[in-house]
């Protein structure tokens, strides 16, 4: 550590930083250095007393401690104010002039302490201790529910029951609520298939006797919440674009986690060098019982628990990595710069082949130091993301002379690049060359400044969302067809949007083949028009069901759920929660590549942040506890929407297409059976559990995807429609993870997943606005919404870019 600190301090040194002894030795302690610097605050986490990050110092090299000051560029850069020309490299006279702060201490350590100090004299205690405690418990739990069995042990229904791992928590009695089936409501019809008492209680019966409702004992990722403690001001963590940027922090992740046992993701530009010591966001597990399709597994046909007040607390856990931090950031004006975190410059790789190895050997850019791409990597190599930007070049001429894409001149022209990237039939361990995969060429021009939007010419206008006009234009230099997101400022009245700087800075801090790759920032005639330059991709999700006859196929459906939960499982594994994952926000092009765009809502979780709103992810995609008005949220949000999102794939339509919040949670009650104390403990405490929805006690998901239907209906083996279950999960506690659904049994049995190369190809949709066509077909409430905002004129000023 202390090597690690003069690395630091070695690594910053241009910036004329330095570390007092007495700030090391704190920093040793919290595995975080605070540095104010000209009215700034930047931070370095040095995680290996963090907990749930622990790592060995030896993996602190100085490639390592690299990126804290990476990301202090990219910071300072990101949030100059517009008017200090926004993205504008190599400004860094700007910011002198738009201090926030003033602050003097190069180390700001003190308050942590004080902190710290004040919570033991409260009785508080370090959030560590809470993981020790966690961690016992884990320990205590999997002796009494035995070992713990991978998913794969599908049909096991010998495991704990769902209730049984909380009978040593504190009980409490909830408020008597008198609730008679079908009493809700919200006065919207069901579009429930109707089936007869007897049958339901046959299938559950028969289910039960199959095992296939059987708990599980699966671990669970520990994952950290959000502590929330203003309700007032919910409306401007939504509506925060009309802040003005805060200076921010630039916080140093770990190398990313472990991968799941015997998969190599596509993004592997990672190996297993450090995995062996390290410890992901989600190492941290509990043995709980199984999701979903048991929670009415200790439930007879017919019966309501009649025990319902007597349930057990759920855990309010809140430990994470930030939490041991954070904790000591207790003023408001720190508080107010944790709000706008984002997350720093950080790689899906621990970097150890060969061509990232040489990537790190050079020094990283100075301050209008131009690194071009041959100066890293040799022109030879290049990464195949830029290979694929140059073949979506090619293929685009083609997509724009006959509008279709055709997969086998790709693959001929690219063979040895795609194998290596595909989940093949015969592949499905996912075994692949750690080499695949580059990271982008994203120097900036430190001296030059963002290009001119006027570098590009516009082809059409693709889509208008709630903070972008997307446009598809062409790189009037390279000939390549890219994506550009205008980002809207008309109601903008304090700066630049702040859900747009953290979508930047999400899209550009992180590399990986499932999510959307933002290639520059680019700004228009005016200093307040930007544009992010991103891979253009022929499809979004949502689009393309509507144009398909055919729902995709379970093997395809495999395919996209894997590219998916990698991406998620990437952005989880670093600590940003998505928050508005849905079809739409699934981008596909024609080489069977998935990508997850649109993190404008993005965010960075695990800290006693201010308030999250409950007022995030789009109706139909949104978690019961979010609708329930919970703040207290976390990874299990997104994980509910890919539930979401699978049922959609597989059925071509949306699972649960609510008209308003209440609406949606009938629509879900009346598929899922109205949940209860027993399955999810803390339920009768929602605070929006005000009014009487309807009580149906039964699963019926299962209706909707038989496992054989000559009617039409999709069909689901058992595997996958256990996953779908775990997806599903009310307590969003027991809400399976990304890594744990990764791991799962649906994706190794036949069908196997298809090949990214064999993935359909489907005529391109850049020719029309996807949105209008879209919300022609959609009811979605949000979208009619932003339809009337569109008419209602408020676009701003028309010009070759909007
Ligand atoms: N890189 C891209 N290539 C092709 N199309 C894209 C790309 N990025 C976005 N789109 C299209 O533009 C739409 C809107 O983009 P995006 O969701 O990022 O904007 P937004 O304003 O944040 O939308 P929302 O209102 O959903 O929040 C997407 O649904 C997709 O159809």
């Amino acid at each position: 550590m202390r090597e690690a600190l003069k690395a630091m301090e070695a690594a910053m040194g241009d910036r004329d930083v330095r570390f007092s002894e007495e700030a090391k030795e704190e920093s040793l302690e919290k595995g975080f250095l605070r540095v104010a610097r000209e009215g700034k605050y930047y931070s370095a986490r040095l995680s290996e007393s963090t907990p749930n990050s622990c790592f060995p110092s030896s993996t602190l090299s100085p490639n390592y401690l690299r990126s804290p000051r990476f990301a202090i560029h990219q910071f300072e850069e990101a949030f100059n104010p517009p008017n200090q020309g926004f993205m504008a490299a190599g400004r860094h006279s700007g910011y002198r002039e738009n201090e926030f702060r003033d602050k003097d201490s190069d180390v700001d350590l003190s308050r942590r302490k004080d902190y710290y100090q004040d919570r033991e004299r409260r009785g508080g205690h370090d959030p560590r201790d809470r993981v020790r405690v966690r961690q016992r418990d884990v320990k205590e739990r999997e002796a009494i529910n035995g070992a713990y069995r991978p998913p794969s042990g599908l049909g096991n229904s010998s495991g704990g029951r769902s209730g049984d791992h909380h009978s040593s928590r504190s009980r409490f009695h909830r408020e008597a609520v008198d609730r008679e089936p079908g009493e809700l409501s919200s006065g919207s019809s069901s579009d429930e298939h109707e089936a007869t008492v007897s049958v339901i209680r046959d299938n559950l019966v028969n289910n039960q006797e199959n095992g296939t409702l059987g708990s599980l004992n699966k671990k669970r990722k520990f994952s950290p919440i959000i502590w929330d403690r203003d309700d007032g001001k919910l409306n401007s963590a939504v509506n925060s674009r009309n802040k003005n940027g805060h200076p921010m922090e630039a916080v140093a992740l770990p190398p990313p986690p472990q991968l799941p046992e015997g998969f190599v993701p596509v993004s592997s530009i990672n190996s297993g060098q450090l995995t062996a010591e390290h410890t992901s966001p989600s190492d941290v597990k509990v043995t709980v019982d199984s999701p979903q399709d048991q929670q009415y597994r200790d439930q007879e046909p017919g019966q309501v628990d009649e025990d319902e007040e007597d349930f057990s607390l759920a855990p309010n856990i809140s430990t994470s990595r930030w939490a041991d931090s954070n904790n000591g950031l207790d003023d408001d004006e720190t508080e107010d710069l944790k709000e706008d975190i984002v997350p720093k410059k950080r790689r899906n790789t621990p970097l150890v082949n060969p061509a990232e190895q040489r990537l790190l050997k050079v020094p990283s850019p100075e301050v209008g130091e131009v690194i071009p791409w041959e100066r890293v990597e040799g022109p030879a190599t290049k990464s195949s993301g830029s290979e694929g930007e140059r073949r979506d070049t090619d293929q685009d001429v083609e997509v724009d002379k006959n509008d279709y894409m055709d997969v086998d001149e790709d693959a001929n022209g690219n063979v040895a690049e795609n194998l290596s990237d595909v989940y093949s039939d015969d592949d499905v361990g996912r075994t692949k060359s750690p080499e695949t995969v580059q990271p982008p060429q994203r120097f900036i021009n430190m001296l030059q400044g963002c290009r001119s939007v006027d570098e590009f010419e516009r082809l059409n206008k693709i889509d208008e969302g709630t903070y972008g006009v997307v446009y598809r234009a062409k790189d009037k230099k390279t000939g390549e067809v890219v994506a550009l997101k205008k980002v809207k400022m008309e109601k903008e009245r304090e700066g630049f949007p702040l859900t747009s700087l953290r979508e930047i800075n999400i899209l550009l801090s992180f590399y990986h083949p499932s999510i959307v790759d933002v290639k520059e920032v680019v700004v228009g005639s005016s200093l307040d028009s930007i544009f992010m330059v991103m891979e253009y991709m022929e499809h979004d999700l949502k689009g393309l069901m509507e144009t398909m006859k055919q729902p995709f196929s379970q093997s395809e459906v495999k395919c996209l759920m894997l590219q998916l939960l990698e991406g998620v499982k990437y952005l989880h594994d670093n600590w940003v929660l998505h928050r508005d994952l849905k079809t739409s926000n699934l981008l596909m092009n024609n080489r069977g590549e998935l990508k997850i765009c649109d993190f404008g809502l993005a965010r960075q979780y695990g800290s006693p942040l201010k308030p999250y709103t409950h007022l995030v992810v789009t109706l139909w995609y949104r978690a019961p506890e979010l609708l329930l008005g919970i703040k207290e949220y976390s990874t299990a949000i997104d994980m509910w929407s890919l539930g979401c999102i699978m049922a959609e794939l597989l059925a071509k339509e949306p699972l649960f297409s609510g008209k308003t919040e209440l609406d949606q949670l009938d629509k879900i009650f009346r598929t899922l059976g109205t949940p209860n104390e027993k399955i999810w403990p803390g339920f009768a405490k929602l605070p929006g559990l005000k009014v009487n929805f309807v009580k149906q006690p039964y699963n019926r998901l299962r209706e909707k995807f038989p496992a054989t239907c000559f009617s039409g209906r999709p069909t689901l083996s058992e595997a996958g429609f256990d996953l779908l279950n775990k997806l599903l999960t009310y307590d969003p506690e027991k809400r399976i993870t990304a890594e744990a659904a990764l791991n799962h049994a649906w994706f190794r049995e036949v069908p196997l997943p298809k090949s990214k190369d064999f993935m359909p190809t489907f005529p391109a949709q850049h020719a029309q606005d996807r949105r209008l066509r879209r919300i022609m077909k959609s009811p979605d409430p949000l979208e009619e919404q932003r339809l009337k905002e569109l008419k209602q004129g408020e676009l701003g000023p028309v010009g070759l870019f909007g």
